[in-house]
């Protein structure tokens, strides 16, 4: 046994590159991307995708350099995802609602040589670059006008501080290009800024290894079957699209690409497409299930959640539409979701709510994960598993982040000598196994000496009718240390009759609620402020509850 060593036929490095050559040979006349009036099949979105890598390389791109992109869920995207790393490069995607201080930030710390912006981006973008010291090389810009394409006719958009439109770019390039394989598995292929919920944007970098451990994974636990229709509700910057940019090459899906997260469009496509998959954090659901424009779905379909703790109302009035709703749990740092509450059948026969109660639980590691526990914070051991003692959520296997780009110091700090990643969000393990994320640490509230989960408060509030979206955060006290402060957005649809008053919402609260968790205080607001990943910004409500207090 001892002779049979890896050996070149079984060392080839992981990487989810070659699932679009895959894709092109099993899925050549098939549709890859639907948008508007573009359509693409397998054959044409391998080829477009090696002219791009092609134009990269000939445009003095180097292996490991960073390229970025500014860009929606349009088809040059998509393509991005490939041609990218097939160009050698590192591929870091960057959400287009950051501002031009945050983004002139991320390029520089980046370090990217050029960056694809899309036609709404680009004063941003061109913002942003002139905040670059002088003296500073800035990177070299392309423009991404997905309307010139649409149209077929010529951009109008002015491309003076571009080297050119991505159609002319793609053009010089050659459809049979080798594409650069990664010299080893673990070489980075891509560069991801965290959403920026809790502090400044980290960057996040993945081997080839990460992203195709969790680029299968996702197929598995999720279990997409082979060709389905996939609607782009997840923006492709946040956290890769959760590995499914890669999978749906591997499963020859069609994409569907969609610029904006509008509710009526989203009901239009599903039945225009039949759509079977999409991806939205609990944001999302919480929009598409209090629409004006609310449809029963003529046909199931699968939805998988993340990004955030889903209140369980939302869950419940999801699912009586018509979605399959799928609930997982992961970080930027773990390449998208690695835990996952996998559904029995027997717990169909249970009542909705109850059903709901279950699946707003994240669940337990999915298979390309190793493990997944609770550490009590004072012994490092894992917590009892009895659904109460709550700890520090921690997780290893082969998805995780190779660390933060230039940040020794925080990369050590996270990912420790005794082989966990501390993950920051606290949580407990249930007597079945499985686990449940209470809160951020940052985010818990410590009232009278007492933990209280705004998730738990939160969903409280969601059940309420007239509530649209709900956050709970710490307020000051004097006495209690800290108390629940409330901030609430209401409905706007024609449902409300009368609008609750803060005594009313709190009386609610009392009435289903242990009374150290009530909040004693109700903000209502238009909206809530969000990250563009659709998570509420609590550091900004914090800072307006304690200028209150
Ligand atoms: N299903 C879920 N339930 C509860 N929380 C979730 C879930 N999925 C993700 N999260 C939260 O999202 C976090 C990961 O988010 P992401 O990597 O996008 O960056 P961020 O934490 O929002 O930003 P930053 O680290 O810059 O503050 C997790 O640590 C967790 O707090």
């Amino acid at each position: 046994m001892e002779l049979l060593l890896p050996n070149p036929a079984n060392s080839t490095p992981l990487t989810t590159l070659g699932f679009l050559d895959r894709a092109a040979t099993a899925y050549g006349d098939s549709p890859s991307i639907v948008y508007n009036n573009v359509s693409y099949t397998w054959l044409q979105t391998h080829c477009r995708c090696l002219q791009m890598a092609s134009s990269l390389t000939s445009l003095g791109i180097q292996r490991g350099q960073v390229v970025s992109v500014v860009a929606p869920n349009v088809p040059s995207m998509y393509e991005l995802q490939f041609a990218v790393p097939m160009s050698g490069a590192v591929l870091n995607n960057i959400n287009t609602r950051l501002d031009a201080h945050t983004l002139s930030i991320l390029l520089q710390h980046s370090e990217s040589k050029l960056v694809f912006v899309d036609h709404h981006s680009s004063s941003l973008v061109l913002e942003a670059i002139s905040l670059f010291p002088r003296n500073t090389k800035h990177p070299q810009l392309i423009l991404i006008d997905d309307e010139m394409v649409s149209s077929g006719s010529k951009s109008t958009s002015s491309t003076s501080h571009f080297l050119d439109h991505y159609e002319g770019i793609l053009e010089d390039g050659d459809p049979k290009f080798k594409w650069v394989r990664p010299k080893s598995e673990w070489d980075p292929m891509v560069l991801n800024y965290t959403s920026g919920t809790t502090s400044c944007p980290k960057g996040v970098s993945l081997s080839h290894r990460a992203i195709f451990i969790k680029t299968m994974d996702a197929l598995v636990d999720w279990s997409v079957p082979n060709q389905p229709v996939y609607l782009w509700t997840l923006p492709i910057f946040h956290a890769n699209g959760w590995s499914f940019p890669w999978g749906m090459a591997a499963v020859g899906g069609t994409n569907i690409c969609l610029r904006k997260v509008d509710p009526s469009q989203i009901y239009r496509l599903i039945k225009q497409h039949k759509v079977t998959h999409m991806c939205g954090a609990p944001v999302v659901l919480n929009m598409l299930s209090n629409s004006p424009d609310l449809e029963t779905l003529d046909h199931h379909v699968q939805i998988l959640t993340a990004g955030a703790p889903p209140p369980a109302p939302v869950l419940a009035r999801t699912e009586s539409m018509g979605f399959v709703v799928s609930h997982g749990y992961g970080l930027t740092e773990t390449g998208g979701i690695v835990v996952s509450c996998a559904w029995k059948q027997k717990w169909n026969k249970l009542p909705l709510t109850e059903r709901a109660r279950l699946k707003s639980r994240q669940g337990v590691n999915t298979v390309g994960l190793t493990e997944a526990d609770v550490f009590d914070p004072k012994t490092g051991e894992p917590v009892k598993r009895d659904g109460k003692t709550v700890g520090e959520v921690v997780l290893r296997g082969g998805s995780l982040m190779l660390g933060y780009l230039k940040d020794t110091e925080g990369t050590s700090k996270c990912m420790r000598e005794n082989g966990w990643f501390y993950t920051g969000d606290v949580g407990v393990i249930h007597p079945d196994g499985y686990l449940e994320i209470k809160d951020r640490s940052k985010d818990i509230i410590i009232s009278g000496g007492e933990n209280i989960s705004s998730p738990e408060v939160e969903s409280v509030l969601y059940s309420h009718p007239a509530v649209n979206e709900a956050a709970v955060v710490a307020k000051p006290d004097k006495f209690w240390g800290e108390t629940p402060c409330a901030f609430v957005s209401l409905k706007k649809n024609g449902e409300l009759t009368q609008k609750p008053s803060e005594k009313e919402i709190i009386q609610y609260c009392r009435d289903r609620l242990p009374h150290y968790m009530v909040p004693k205080t109700v903000v209502f607001e238009n909206e809530l402020p969000k990250t563009s990943t659709g998570k509420v910004q609590k550091f900004i409500l914090r800072r307006i509850a304690k200028a209150m207090s």
